[in-house]
């Protein structure tokens, strides 16, 4: 056995022309190792609006990574984190690196033949609860989102997430809290006590709006709270939890466990949400939820973007003891993203389940061919990217 890497293939992925979801994540980059002995291990980084410089990093991490064996993801890791100066701060180096780190295990699960969940634990969680989010474009008004919502809970999903806050961006109007409970109190009353419903932030807030719109919500017993503040004010979480009642989730931009050990340690979240794209790959998402177990917390893993992402996270949280719920867009995603993996993972009823492949399952090779494109996100400045489509809007305005 020759566990060299030997080539690295990075690929831009997309829909050319057309436009289906929210100009989020309709770019993914994929990164393709080849061993010497033919073995090939696929791993996924986000893009952000930010393709190019990811894909810029990503040719740093493959000068590091080339011709090192990939059994020693540790080593591996921690060479790429001593060159990089600016890795700890850094999207673009953290994505990258998570995408090799995440191709590494791929391969190690296919020279051994096993899924990788084995290799890191083994199954805690057969059935792992997802919620949906990405389902509701387009949605202003209440009736907008019951409507959409219904269809949801159809699918089997028992929990959602949706940012309820239109065009509100750091402060918030009466009118705006006033919304913002409409929708909130109509799909509860839709729904009654089975549904979780989880309050989508964005990061959208300084601090006394977030209080502010955090106590309006309340009394519908949301699930979590995410991101209510904006990630740089971070500080001000812990204000914020004097006039809370429901838990503060974060973690999509908290970029590694030394800073994911800050948030918790300093108690400034309640359930954390890594996204192994780009806090350090799958070894890093054990330590980081081994941190949370020390203080007792859940983990609920941020995943927005394509099905690598998917089966790799998945592979976690399948060992994890302190496994909360699963982020999921897949069944919101155009059909290009729906077969890109051809098995690996399974999304049935609101619950995913691995299909016990090696690694973290199998890639249809043809529809990586088929739709890799170059260049940057589309890019519409009436709409932040990080919404989801046709929600950034005065609710009067449709
Ligand atoms: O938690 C999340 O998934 C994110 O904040 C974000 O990645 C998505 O919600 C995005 O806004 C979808 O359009
Ligand atoms: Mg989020």
């Amino acid at each position: 056995m020759n566990s060299a890497i030997k080539d690295i293939e990075i690929i831009e992925m997309g829909e050319k022309l057309r436009e289906t979801s929210s100009p989020w994540s309709s770019t993914i980059l994929l990164v393709k190792l080849t061993s010497a002995d033919g073995l090939v291990g696929y791993g996924e980084a986000p893009t952000t609006l930010m393709t190019l410089p990811v894909l810029e990093s990503m040719k740093e991490v493959a000068r590091v990574f080339k011709g090192k064996d990939f059994f020693n993801v540790e080593q591996n890791v921690f060479d790429f984190y001593r060159n990089s100066f600016y890795l700890p701060v850094s999207m673009e180096a953290t994505s990258a690196l998570s995408a090799f780190e995440i191709a590494s295990w791929d391969l190690i699960g296919k020279e051994l033949g096993t899924p990788v969940y084995k290799l890191i634990g083994g199954e805690v969680n057969h059935n792992i609860r997802a919620y949906a989010n990405g389902w509701y474009n387009d949605c202003v008004t209440p009736d907008d989102f019951v409507k959409k919502a219904k269809e949801v809970v159809k699918m089997g999903f028992t929990a959602m997430k949706f940012d309820p806050f239109g065009d509100n961006y750091d402060t918030i109007t009466n009118e705006g809290i006033e919304n913002a409970r409409n929708i909130v109190g109509a799909l509860r009353s839709e729904f009654g006590e089975k549904v979780d419903l989880l309050i989508e932030y964005h990061g959208r807030f300084s601090k006394i709006a977030a209080i502010k719109a955090g106590m309006a919500l309340e009394e519908f017993k949301p699930y979590f709270y995410e991101e209510p503040l904006h990630p740089d004010l971070d500080h001000d979480l812990l204000d914020l939890k004097q006039y809370y009642k429901v838990p503060i989730a974060l973690g999509e931009r908290v970029l590694n466990k030394k800073i994911f050990a800050r948030f918790i340690s300093q108690k400034l979240v309640d359930i954390i949400q890594p996204d192994l794209t780009n806090s350090g790959g799958i070894l890093e998402a054990k330590k980081i939820a081994a941190i949370a177990d020390g203080f007792g917390i859940p983990i609920a893993p941020h995943n927005a973007f394509g099905p690598i992402q998917t089966a790799a996270t998945l592979n976690v949280d399948t060992t994890l003891t302190n496994f909360a719920i699963q982020e999921s867009f897949e069944m919101f995603w155009p059909d290009w993203k729906k077969n890109l993996m051809a098995s690996g993972y399974k999304l049935e009823n609101g619950y995913f389940r691995l299909t016990g492949d090696a690694g973290i399952g199998k890639v249809n090779e043809s529809i990586v061919e088929k739709y890799q494109v170059s260049g940057m996100e589309p890019f519409d400045d009436k709409e932040p990217p990080w919404v989801v489509s046709g929600t950034f809007k005065h609710y009067q305005q449709k």
